[in-house]
């Protein structure tokens, strides 16, 4: 079984579409996300050249050292935004943590941590294009899935009115595997382990390095790989339920390299989900699944995908006073940090760089060690 490759050009990004091939489009689509769960799309508007350049920006963040990326780091599962360090997210809990790095765009708020402008020049602006062309393509899905399933036509385009607000949880998911280095890899360590994502359908871009399966129906793992000038489109757990497991959600993963491949691989996920108030209750009127609340659900499962195994309670509980403390004390740096900056002002800073900015430093060089310990542990247990 393989994959199905679909021409979306009768529904292409601004374009007028007749009843006929739109409904011809709908039915391959249906056989494919009811057979497969997944479908290549091509012509989608969305063209090779612009996944090239996002995918090259993204390599420019992911080779900044440590140090820069640190402070990005995704601090909670409310928060989804940001940098997700090598081996914090397990996909599938039971291998050890995943062979990749990630950072997560999950709003177009000022006030989100993004790379400084002057250290990855463009990547801000265009991720946020990026973001809109995948919410615009993705609509453009629903509406015909919609039509596919002689339902309301815009009962999935309603539902994700929200898309890039705080409201919704859709996230542009840039991603990295680096070279695998096979002496250092874990018993059934994978680049990403078996997992169904989460919402209504994902957006998956990959460079040409291979390595994604898909699993079938009848169990066995086929692979995906790049079909240049195309989307992969799959249909997430919300979307399963929606459509009382008319269309499915397939289980699929990211294999390592050969031995002595040490190359990486990079791909870029957009995953669309419906608004956070949203309820979703079986389209067929049938009671298959119970409904259930989109914002709750999102968070449950990613309480699943980062709880930590071994963790219990207790130790959840003090890393959440530790995390308390540190909120104090970043309160008095702040506190020091004005100090200085008017003693700068004042024309006094040899007396404070002595007096203040060398102690002051020493405290904030142990205080990023300390940030990496919190946010790795709070990433990993907390929530
Ligand atoms: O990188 C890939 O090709 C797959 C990533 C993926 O499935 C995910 O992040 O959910
Ligand atoms: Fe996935």
């Amino acid at each position: 079984m393989e994959i199905p490759v679909l021409d979306f050009e009768v529904y292409r990004l601004g374009e007028n579409v007749t009843d006929a091939k739109l409904k011809e489009l709908s039915r391959e689509l249906r056989t494919a996300f009811t057979e497969i769960g997944f479908v290549y799309l091509r012509n989608t508007g969305i063209g090779q050249e612009e996944v090239d350049a996002v995918i090259e920006i993204s390599k420019k963040f992911f080779l900044l050292p440590e140090e820069v990326k640190i402070p990005l780091s995704r601090m909670s599962n409310t928060d989804n935004h940001g940098w997700v360090a090598p081996e914090i997210e397990r996909l599938n809990p039971s291998r050890p943590g995943d062979l990749k790095e990630a950072f997560n765009i999950t709003s177009l708020h000022t006030d989100a941590a993004w790379p400084a402008e002057d250290v990855v020049p463009g990547f801000r602006k265009a991720f946020e294009s990026f973001f809109m062309r995948c919410k615009d393509l993705s609509l453009h899905v629903l509406r015909v899935m919609a039509l596919s399933l002689d339902i309301d036509v815009d009962i999935f385009v309603n539902s994700h009115k929200s898309i890039g607000s705080s409201t919704n949880g859709s996230t542009l998911r840039i991603l990295y595997y680096p070279p695998v280095k096979r002496a250092m890899v874990k018993e059934s360590q994978l680049r990403c382990g078996e997992h169904s994502d989460y919402g209504s359908i994902s957006l998956l871009f990959q460079d040409s390095k291979g390595g994604l399966q898909v699993k079938s129906r009848s169990g066995e793992f086929i692979d995906a790989p790049a079909i240049p000038g195309t989307v992969l489109i799959n249909i997430a757990d919300l979307m399963q339920r929606w459509t009382s497991d008319v269309f499915i959600s397939a289980k699929h993963r990211v294999l390592l390299p050969p031995p002595g491949d040490s190359s990486t691989r990079q791909s870029l996920v957009f995953f669309a989900q419906p608004d956070d108030d949203i309820i979703v209750i079986c389209c067929d009127g049938s009671n298959k699944h119970p409904p259930v609340k989109t914002g709750d659900y999102l968070l449950e499962r990613f309480n699943e995908t980062y709880r930590m195994q071994g963790h219990d309670e207790e130790s959840n509980q003090a890393l959440e006073e530790a995390g308390t403390r540190y909120e104090g004390m970043q309160q008095c740096f702040e506190s020091i940090q004005v100090l200085i900056r008017m003693t700068w002002q004042a024309g006094l800073f040899h007396f404070g760089k002595v007096l203040i900015y060398d102690p002051f430093f020493s405290i904030v060089t142990r205080r990023e060690n300390w940030t990496v310990e919190i946010n790795k542990s709070k990433s990993q247990t907390r929530n």
